[in-house]
């Protein structure tokens, strides 16, 4: 069995009255890139506080790398990476700096700097003061400096969010090579598609209780309940069909006669799971 990263057991935190998290339970094996999905105000970034010791929970328990979350210090942190929204950068200095000056704190080679520049993208605007940065600049450079000196377990709390398709792509590129060197990643993301296509397993969280766990395939296996089937045509017309008996001799026929350009099962996107579990949608 993998080594688990990450355990939470019965974990609760209210503030005041409100309930933000409710008896949640889970845990991350080394390695894999696990999805904490919710729509806003579902407890994500709470989740991550209590988890990088930023927070304290009412009750229950978590561990991270073993440590009990409460007796988080800061000598934990050469083995974790953050990435919050609050994840500020020297403004005044240019991106290089930003990064020399961390690597200083961490005790990380220079050398590894240029390394992560050149993978981010970032390399030549090495020059360029973190003000001068766009937002995906800014936050390929958060993410580089949180990858500085190479952590066992990263945390990213939305770290794609309203960034364009090619920075985001960059960027899920980059987790999936440090997901094949061994580092564990717990990403809270809103976007289906991005936790569909990068993570292992995945909780839905919604209004502070875990509603489903599991990979993206077993979740969207579990909840295809009428199995149906899309057919594109040579004449372009397009088909869905039930499972049945009439199905397969249709297609059949349609095999025969080479007419299929293609054909595809339907079951739902992840999208469609959290909304059937819950009755809302993720947004
Ligand atoms: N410091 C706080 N004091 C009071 N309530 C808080 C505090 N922090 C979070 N909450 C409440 O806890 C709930 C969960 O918030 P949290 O920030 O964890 O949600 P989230 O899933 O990360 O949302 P988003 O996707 O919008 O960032 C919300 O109802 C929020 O208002």
């Amino acid at each position: 069995m993998r080594k688990r990263v990450i355990e939470v057991n019965q974990l609760s935190k209210s503030f005041k009255k409100q309930h933000a998290l409710k008896n949640i339970q889970f845990h991350v094996s080394e390695g894999e890139i696990f999805g904490f999905l919710g729509p806003s105000g579902s407890g994500k970034t709470t989740t991550i506080k209590i988890l990088t010791g930023q927070l304290a929970q009412t009750s229950g328990q978590a561990f991270v790398l073993g440590n009990p979350v409460e007796k988080i210090d800061e000598s934990i942190y050469e083995d974790v990476g953050i990435v919050t929204d609050n994840s500020g950068l020297y403004e005044r200095l240019s991106v290089y700096n930003n990064l020399t000056a961390f690597a200083k704190l961490l005790k990380v080679k220079k050398s590894r700097i240029d390394v992560l520049l050149k993978e981010m993208g970032l390399y030549e605007h090495k020059n360029k003061l973190a003000n001068q940065l766009s937002k995906g600049m800014k936050q390929r450079l958060v993410l580089a400096r949180s990858m500085l000196h190479e952590p066992k377990v990263l945390f990213l709390d939305e770290p794609t969010s309203g960034l364009d398709p090619v920075t985001t792509e960059a960027i899920h590129s980059l987790l999936m090579e440090l997901k094949a060197n061994g580092t564990t990643i717990f990403l809270t993301t809103h976007n289906m598609d991005e936790a569909t296509k990068l993570c292992d397993h995945v909780a839905l969280l919604n209004d502070g209780l875990i509603v489903e766990n599991d990979s993206p395939k077993a979740l969207t296996l579990k909840y295809n309940k009428e199995k149906r089937y899309s057919v594109l045509l040579s004449n372009e017309v397009e088909h869905v069909l039930p499972h049945s008996p009439d199905t397969v001799e249709q297609i059949n026929q349609w095999l025969k006669n080479d007419e299929i350009l293609t054909i595809h099962s339907c079951e739902p996107d992840l999208e469609a799971v959290f909304l059937e579990v819950t009755g809302r949608e993720l947004i």
